[in-house]
């Protein structure tokens, strides 16, 4: 693929509710990132990391600028962008009444997998996740490190391009933690999959991507590899020394994206797994 897996040309998003100031969440932004890449969208609450990715999987529509996917334009060919892609969005994706199984065939009815290929396509990204011998079982008896993994494997059974992950790890405890990491890694080993994802967890950012972006207040603060953004802010700084560096005097607001907020939203998902 000669084209970006994305483009993104001063891209800007406001949210305009009654009552309320209009809200600038992505403001100007523009970035690529490359085919193969796995690519980390990084900042404190409430900086447009989601609000940039809905943009990405036509959930939401682009309002100023533009975003393409593998060159097609989301705006004008959202059904070419979603087939191109898999997703894991940070609220829960399953449905708790049905089996592990039944849900990954859920998703391969929606991507139009055709019915003769669909069980062994099922069958196979199951294995991948290491649920074969949980598939029958119902998905509200899993784990929140299975019901993960059974998202991934959701979002894996149209074999996308493009995975997104919005926060893949969040109220995960280190072992489950572990696994989503090695389950990622492994897709792109086999498939040459491009990944962007965002997190809170600066040690999953830099274990995982090739290159970050900082965001802030919709706009993009910082560009780079893991090491490159390191060695901007000082010798010896870590991945967080870089957060608190671009997120600044954001840290301190807790109503909006403050470490408190960061927390509040962990210890929730915390009790959704
Ligand atoms: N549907 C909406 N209506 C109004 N404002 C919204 C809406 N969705 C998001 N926002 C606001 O847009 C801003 C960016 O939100 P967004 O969810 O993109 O941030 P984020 O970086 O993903 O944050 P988090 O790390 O908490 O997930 C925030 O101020 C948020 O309150």
């Amino acid at each position: 693929m000669d084209s970006d897996a994305v483009e993104i040309e001063h891209l800007t998003h406001v949210f305009r509710a009654r009552k309320h100031a209009p809200h600038i969440a992505v403001d100007d932004l523009s970035l690529t990132v490359a085919h193969g890449e796995c690519f980390g969208l990084l900042g404190p609450n409430g900086a447009g990391k989601t609000t940039t990715i809905r943009l990405i999987n036509t959930l939401l529509p682009v309002q100023t600028g533009s975003v393409r996917v593998f060159g097609h334009d989301v705006a004008h060919h959202p059904m070419a962008v979603r087939a191109l892609m898999g997703y894991v969005p940070q609220q829960l994706s399953i449905e708790s009444a049905l089996t592990g199984r039944e849900n990954v065939e859920w998703f391969a009815r929606l991507f139009d997998i055709p019915r003769r290929e669909r069980r062994a396509r099922v069958d196979a990204v199951l294995e991948m996740m290491q649920l074969t011998e949980s598939a029958d079982r119902l998905a509200s008896t899993y784990s929140g490190g299975m019901v993960r993994r059974l998202e991934l494997a959701q979002a894996l059974v149209n074999r996308p391009a493009l995975l997104v992950l919005d926060e893949p790890t969040v109220g995960l405890d280190p072992v489950a933690r572990d696994s989503v990491w090695g389950h990622v890694r492994q897709m792109r080993e086999e498939f040459g999959m491009t990944v962007l994802l965002t997190t809170h967890y600066m040690e999953e950012a830099d274990m995982l991507c090739d290159r970050i972006a900082m965001m802030n207040r919709g706009r993009l603060s910082a560009l780079g590899s893991p090491d490159d953004l390191k060695r901007a802010v000082g010798p010896r700084a870590t991945l967080e020394d870089v957060f608190r560096h671009y997120a600044g005097a954001d840290l301190n607001d807790d109503s909006e994206g403050g470490l408190a907020s960061v927390r509040q939203g962990r210890r929730t998902a915390g009790r959704l797994g």
